[in-house]
């Protein structure tokens, strides 16, 4: 199988104090087309530098990264990115970050209009478009950035971690959006996180990543959709891969 999306033994090292400080090593990943793959790992075991190489973002030391059946060799507009923390412009008020993909591409202004709009009612922001990022929760900031990357229609989405930053409760509606949003999409989603109840309730398929990026588990997650947390949790299937994530994130740290 080829996959839509390819990590071909992508290595990463950063220069530090003059010394080489190794990031990633020898990671291989395929992605298939249409698929929500969940990458799940602790905190510094690679999972940011391994999205960016991805994103075609930062050049591997090492190995390459394959899209579509080429070599990826810088940012492609096919393929959306959204990132850990905020980079919605603080100039523009929400309406015109969304527009800005489609103004990168040369969309007409009553056009951008419409597609924004209709973006922001969907990610439940209608009636905010004149506001400015300083002015929105950080909830509301999320959408808005989620509405942002969806402007640009990419077919590809990679996530990473997106709603750490939220409350609990927040984050399961916006994981909810993000799935009603990704469901018959046809898009492919590879989204980066921690958490192993968030990694099970999105992804048709986990990664398991240990130090340096080390692929410690790879799982098919073989639960019915529509899912949420209160259903998925008394379901003996869940539990199953709930504990064999655990186990194989600790396996990772050690
Ligand atoms: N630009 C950089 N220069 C030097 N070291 C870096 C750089 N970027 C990442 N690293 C190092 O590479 C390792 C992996 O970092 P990375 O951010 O990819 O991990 P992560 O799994 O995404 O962590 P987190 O979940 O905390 O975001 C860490 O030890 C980090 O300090």
């Amino acid at each position: 199988m080829t996959g839509v999306l390819a990590a071909e033994r992508l290595t990463k090292q950063f220069a530090k104090d003059d010394q080489a400080i190794v990031a990633l090593r020898e990671f291989s990943l395929t992605v298939e087309e249409g698929s929500f793959v969940t990458v799940l790992g602790r905190s510094g075991c690679g999972k940011s530098t391994m999205l960016n190489l991805l994103a075609g973002l930062t050049e591997p030391s090492d190995g390459a990264v394959t899209y579509r059946g080429r070599k990826l060799s810088g940012p492609d507009i096919d393929i959306g990115y959204l990132t850990q923390s905020d980079t919605l412009m603080p100039w523009r008020d929400v309406q015109r970050n969304v527009e800005m993909p489609l103004e990168i591409r040369g969309v007409r202004a009553e056009e951008r209009r419409g597609t924004a709009a209709e973006l922001l009612e969907r990610v439940g922001l209608k009636g905010f478009e004149k506001h400015y990022p300083r002015e929105l929760s950080g909830g509301m900031r999320r959408r808005a950035s989620l509405a942002r990357m969806l402007a640009g229609t990419p077919r590809t989405l990679l996530m990473d971690e997106p709603f750490g930053a939220l409350d609990a409760q927040l984050r399961t509606e916006l994981q909810e959006e993000l799935l009603r949003l990704w469901q018959g999409s046809g898009q492919t989603v590879v989204f980066v996180t921690h958490d192993i109840e968030e990694a099970l309730l999105l992804g048709d398929r986990i990664v398991v990543l240990g130090q340096l990026g080390r692929v410690v588990a790879d799982r098919e997650v073989g639960l019915e959709r529509p899912r949420t947390l209160d259903t998925l949790r008394v379901d003996p299937a869940f539990v199953e891969l709930h504990t064999a994530m655990a186990a194989a994130l600790k396996e990772g740290s050690s």
